[in-house]
């Protein structure tokens, strides 16, 4: 392949594990890789000191949505000036393939792609409604790959190979794991903690993610209910957690909705409300049109219909799920890659 190939994009938890799959992917073919994230958000925690890349940059970037008009001048200038970084970077290490997996951290990286004239640009676009940095850039990309998009190349979404290989085919619900994407939900944990005595009455054992911020409170409520929950604020070993669990409830960030299809884990999906454009209504949206999982916005949240979910035809579900992914997306969009800049 020619030149140095950058992956660059995060902030959050979703973006990044796509950014994951597609080093151990360039890894095992050879094929080093730079990646260019920023110090705010989740990059750091995630890819610090990760001996599977050539290089990492973490740059003091801030995202420009959602700030007041000063804040966005403020922040597009700090943007610029990381571009003008990166380009530096850029002619150091002859970069000529960048991929950008969305989100805050991937903008100076990104727009440094489209400066450099003999700098080829992918973008994957995670979610149904597509971010507001890839609406601005895609038409600079070479390609865009994204799971919704009728245009992509290929549609199977980038999801780590454990999950499929920890996953099996559910015949009743003994455990059911809650979780809230990388940052916790507390809507997810405020409804754990209301269905968790009659789960414990059903003899139903509970995995619970909370988050950093909300684990201590979820921790100690479930000790005043004597209940031997499994809680944790975050973990690596999510692959694991869903393999044990027959049922799940959660938020429907796009990395944790494909995971979950990949392990044929029937899921109760109640979407982050602000996510822009309703996106995480709309990612689960055409699953549930498909009978594949159960929707509920969090307004509408209520014990009944839970309950009615955890005892309807999981087995059928689960079976159903293993046939609504491919596992080899990583593989095929990395092939495209590989071949055009050759
Ligand atoms: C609030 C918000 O805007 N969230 C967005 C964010 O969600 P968020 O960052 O929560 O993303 P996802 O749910 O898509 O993915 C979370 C990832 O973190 C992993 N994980 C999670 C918990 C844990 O303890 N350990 C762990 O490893 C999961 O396995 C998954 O791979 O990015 C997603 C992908 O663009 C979007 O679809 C979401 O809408």
């Amino acid at each position: 392949m020619r030149g140095s190939v950058v992956v660059t994009g995060g902030g959050t938890g979703g973006h990044l594990k796509v950014a994951d799959a597609f080093v151990d992917e360039f890894n095992k073919r050879g094929i080093p890789v730079i990646f260019i994230g920023s110090s705010n958000g989740q990059d750091k925690q995630w890819f610090e000191n990760d001996k599977r890349f050539k290089k990492t940059y973490f740059l003091d970037t801030k995202g420009v949505v959602n700030k007041n008009a000063l804040g966005k001048v403020k922040s597009l200038f700090n943007i610029l000036s990381k571009t003008a970084y990166c380009l530096g970077l850029f002619t150091k290490y002859n970069v000529k393939t960048v991929i950008s997996v969305g989100g805050f951290s991937a903008a100076a990286a990104t727009f440094a792609s489209i400066a450099k004239l003999d700098c080829k640009l992918y973008i994957h676009e995670q979610n149904s409604v597509m971010g507001s940095l890839n609406k601005l850039t895609s038409k600079f990309a070479t390609e865009v790959f994204s799971s919704f998009l009728k245009s992509s190349k290929i549609k199977d979404y980038p999801v780590s190979q454990e999950f499929f290989e920890l996953g099996r085919i559910r015949e009743e619900v003994k455990t059911i794991a809650f979780f809230g994407g990388s940052q916790g939900a507390l809507a997810i944990n405020d409804f754990a903690l209301k269905v968790a005595f009659k789960l414990n009455e059903m003899d139903i054992k509970i995995i619970h993610q909370a988050g950093k911020n909300d684990f201590l409170r979820v921790k100690d409520e479930y000790e005043k209910l004597n209940i031997k929950a499994d809680v944790f604020d975050f973990s690596k070993e999510i692959p694991l957690k869903m393999q044990e669990a027959d049922f799940c409830v959660s938020r429907a960030g796009a990395s944790t909705l494909w995971e979950l299809c990949a392990n044929c884990l029937p899921t109760f999906f109640i979407p982050y409300k602000y996510a822009a454009g309703d996106h995480q209504f709309y990612n689960a949206k055409d699953l549930k049109d498909r009978g594949l999982c159960f929707l509920q916005r969090e307004e509408d949240l209520n014990e009944e219909d839970f309950f009615k979910a955890i005892n309807s035809d999981i087995h059928t579900i689960s079976k159903n799920l293993a046939s609504s992914i491919n596992s080899n997306a990583v593989s095929l969009i990395c092939n495209i890659i590989v071949q055009n800049n050759k």
